[in-house]
C-alpha cells in the first residue's frame, strides 16, 4: 500500500484489465512533517549533536559547538509542489517565516495564495511579509534556495533529476531533503558532494537502492538518514490500510471508481459506512471504470 506506484507497470495492468490503486491523500501531512523533520534536524545538526552528546564528549557551551544554519527569512525551495510538496512548503513558510521557489510542471494557485495571504498578515503585524516565486526552471530552485525539498512522483523525467551538475549549483551551505523516491537523487554523485562540501547536508528517507544505501554515505555526518518512515503515524498507517481494502472490495463488488481521489474522506470516517466506490484506481480512465458521483 502506498501513495507512489512508480514500482508497478500500470500500462502492463491496464493491458491485462487490472486496476491499479493506491492511497493517496492520508499520507500527505504525515510525509510532509518528517521531510520539515529532516530540514530542521539537517539544519541545524541534530543527530551529529546527539551521537556527540551520547559519546561523552560535551565538556561545556561553546560558542562554535554545532552551529549550524537559521531558518527564518531564507528561501525554502520546492521541487514538485503537489500533495505533499505544497503541505511541506506551507509549514516551512508558516513555521519558519521562509520565503518559497517552487518548480513543478503546474502552477500551485492555492500555494501561491496561502503564501500571499500570509505575507500581507505578518506586515500587518509590523514584520517581514514572505514572498514566493514559481521558478521557470529547476535550476532557478537549486541555485536559491537555503533548504530543497524533493517531492515529485519518480518517472523518466524525475530520474537522477539532481546530478553532478545540478549539485554545482546549489549553495555551499544549502540543506537538501528527499522524502519522495531514492533515485531522483544520483547516490553516488550525493556521496561526493558531501564529501567535498562539508557545510552542504542532506536530510534522506528513501535511497536509490533501497534497503541499501551507497557506499561512503554513512559514514558521512553531514547526512541525516531514515528507513523510509515518511509515513509512519499511526493515524496514516491505518488510513493507507483502510483505502487499500476499500479499494480491494470495490473491485469484487463492482463499484465505481471514486471522483475524486483527493477528496477521501468520506472513507475514513469511523462511525459512517464508506461510499460504495474504489477510492483511488489510478488507471480507472484507462480502463474505462465508470466514475461515482461525489
Ligand atoms: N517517503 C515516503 O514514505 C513517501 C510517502 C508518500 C509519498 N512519497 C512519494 O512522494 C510522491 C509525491 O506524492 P504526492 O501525493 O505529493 O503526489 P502528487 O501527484 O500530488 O505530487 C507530485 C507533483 O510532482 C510534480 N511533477 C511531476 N513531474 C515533475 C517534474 N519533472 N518536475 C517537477 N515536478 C514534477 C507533479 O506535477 C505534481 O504536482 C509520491 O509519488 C511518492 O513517490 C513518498
Ligand atoms: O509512496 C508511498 O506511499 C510511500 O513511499 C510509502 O509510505
Amino acid at each position: 500500500m502506498a501513495v507512489g506506484y512508480n514500482n508497478v507497470d500500470v500500462e502492463a495492468a491496464t493491458r491485462n484489465g487490472i486496476a491499479v490503486g493506491n492511497t493517496p491523500g492520508v499520507l500527505t501531512e504525515t510525509t510532509a512533517e518528517l521531510a520539515a523533520s529532516l530540514s530542521l534536524a539537517a539544519a541545524r545538526r541534530i543527530v551529529e549533536a546527539d551521537q556527540f552528546m551520547r559519546a561523552g564528549l560535551y565538556d561545556g557551551w561553546l560558542p562554535h559547538l554545532f552551529v549550524g544554519n537559521l531558518l527564518k527569512g531564507q528561501t525554502v525551495g520546492v521541487i514538485g509542489a503537489g500533495r505533499i510538496g505544497s503541505a511541506y512548503a506551507r509549514m516551512m513558510i508558516e513555521g519558519f517565516k521562509m520565503n518559497l521557489i517552487y518548480y513543478d510542471l503546474y502552477q500551485s494557485t492555492r500555494l501561491e495564495k496561502f503564501v500571499t495571504a500570509y505575507g500581507q498578515f505578518l506586515k500587518a503585524n509590523g514584520e517581514q511579509p514572505v514572498t514566493w516565486k514559481r521558478a521557470a526552471t529547476m535550476e532557478d530552485v537549486l541555485r536559491e534556495a537555503d533548504v530543497i525539498s524533493l517531492h515529485p512522483v519518480l518517472d523518466k523525467t524525475t530520474y537522477h533529476l539532481i546530478n553532478p551538475e545540478r549539485l554545482a549549483i546549489m549553495k555551499k551551505e544549502a540543506v537538501l531533503v528527499n522524502a519522495s523516491r531514492g533515485p531522483v537523487i544520483d547516490e553516488v554523485a550525493l556521496v561526493e558532494h558531501l564529501k567535498a562540501n562539508p557545510m552542504f547536508r542532506v536530510g534522506l528517507d528513501v535511497f536509490e537502492d533501497e534497503p541499501y544505501m551507497k557506499p561512503g554515505l554513512a559514514e558521512m555526518k553531514n547526512a541525516v538518514v531514515v528507513p523510509h518512515i515518511a509515513s509512519a503515524s499511526k493515524w496514516t498507517r491505518e488510513g493507507m490500510a483502510s483505502l487499500a481494502a476499500l479499494n480491494v472490495l470495490g473491485k469484487i463488488k463492482g463499484y465505481p471508481a471514486w471522483g475524486n481521489p483527493n477528496l477521501i474522506e468520506p472513507f475514513l470516517k469511523e462511525d459512517a459506512t464508506p461510499p460504495a466506490a474504489c477510492p483511488s484506481i489510478v488507471n480507472a480512465k484507462q480502463l474505462g471504470l465508470p466514475s461515482s458521483k461525489l
